[in-house]
């Protein structure tokens, strides 16, 4: 919708014909977007081939887990020379790739043609047009330039950047932390503990991002501490309400069917354990939560580890301090 206000034929690649035909004859999407009404120059096809032949700029929101089918589908129809943006967060399960790895190895395009736009942007209010910002990063700053330039209209603010890494790590690592915003604030933990949370999850995005080779920077901007605030307290967030859920006695599978939507930290969460260990770096919140999501441990006796943790120093461990 941001890219048809800004008079791009934007062609929307669905597999749903009857989702392709509401939002073809009625301009809807009521499945995800209620009534919001879509812009008139959105069109959706079932035909991959004509969403993405001939695309200048190709754009790539598939879930993490359906990313590498989804670029394998559109690799035949990209040309060299475009641009593809992705706005996914999250990593390839079992390989635990970034985002623009898969893409990287799935399409004929190189790195300096990749971008990743993040930070914190529900669609519900995107779609509304209400205030937003966002970053675009690229390893070529003339790609993130062009991403900023197709994106950027009076109510979508968008910043670049340069560092890959940090974006894609920071927007992954954030759901994580939102699982367990929504499971504290659903257990009535109150909002010490929410600030807690935030905060050293911020010092677990960090630690992870910077052992990856991401910029510190980056974590004290929109795709880090924005992303997160935004995730952790809207109620527009997926892995909030499903952390608030696991809180009520619902079981993980309970919550995923009840959801209907993806809620990518819970694949986060075994990948970020998994590149936790092999980075050596300590994350105790992620391990929490793996063990309340996979191992039965109660949310309740999960706080009690954290808060039970050997002493420690509050800044030791961050990048830069
Ligand atoms: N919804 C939001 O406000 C935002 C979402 N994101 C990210 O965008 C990504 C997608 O999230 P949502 O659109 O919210 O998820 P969603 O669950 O609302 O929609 C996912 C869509 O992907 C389709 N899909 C699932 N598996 C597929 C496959 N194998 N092949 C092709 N299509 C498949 C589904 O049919 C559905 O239409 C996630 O990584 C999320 O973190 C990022 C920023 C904001
Ligand atoms: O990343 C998002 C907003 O910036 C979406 O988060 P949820 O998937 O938790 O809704």
């Amino acid at each position: 919708a941001v890219l048809a206000d800004n008079n791009y034929e934007v062609a929307l690649w669905a597999r749903s014909e009857t989702q392709v035909d509401e939002i073809n004859t009625l301009h809807t999407n009521s499945r995800f977007l209620k009534d919001a009404v879509l812009p008139p120059n959105i069109t959706a096809t079932t035909e991959m081939g004509t969403a993405v032949t001939g695309a200048e700029i190709v754009l790539f929101v598939a879930p993490s887990s359906a990313m590498r089918d989804v670029a394998k589908l559109a690799a035949p129809y990209i040309s060299e020379d475009a641009i593809c943006i992705h706005a996914t967060k999250g990593f390839e399960s079992v390989t635990y790739k970034r985002m623009t790895t898969v893409l990287l190895e799935e399409l004929p395009i190189s790195a300096d043609r990749l971008v990743v736009l993040s930070g914190p942007s529900h669609a519900e209010e995107v779609v509304r047009k209400l205030p937003t910002t966002v970053v675009v990063a690229s390893a070529n700053v003339e790609a993130a330039e062009k991403a900023q330039d197709a994106f950027i209209t009076p109510y979508f603010r968008v910043y670049t950047n340069k560092d890959v890494i940090g974006v894609e790590v920071a927007g992954a690592i954030k759901n994580i932390i939102a699982l367990g915003a929504g499971l504290t604030d659903g257990l009535g933990f109150g909002d010490n503990a929410k600030a807690a949370l935030l905060t050293r999850g911020l010092a677990e995005i960090s630690r992870l991002g910077n052992a990856m080779g991401a910029n510190p920077l980056t974590f004290a901007g929109l795709a880090g501490v924005g992303d997160l605030v935004v995730t952790c307290t809207s109620k527009h967030s997926r892995n909030w309400r499903a952390g608030s859920m696991l809180a009520e006695g619902l079981s993980l599978d309970e919550v995923l069917s009840r959801m209907g939507m993806v809620v990518e930290g819970v694949r986060t969460t075994s990948a970020a354990r998994e590149l936790a260990h092999e980075y050596g770096v300590e994350m105790p919140i992620t391990e929490q939560l793996f063990a309340v999501l996979f191992q039965n441990k109660s949310p309740r006796s999960a706080v009690e580890s954290l808060m039970g943790r050997g002493r420690t120093h509050e800044t030791e461990d961050l990048p830069g301090v």
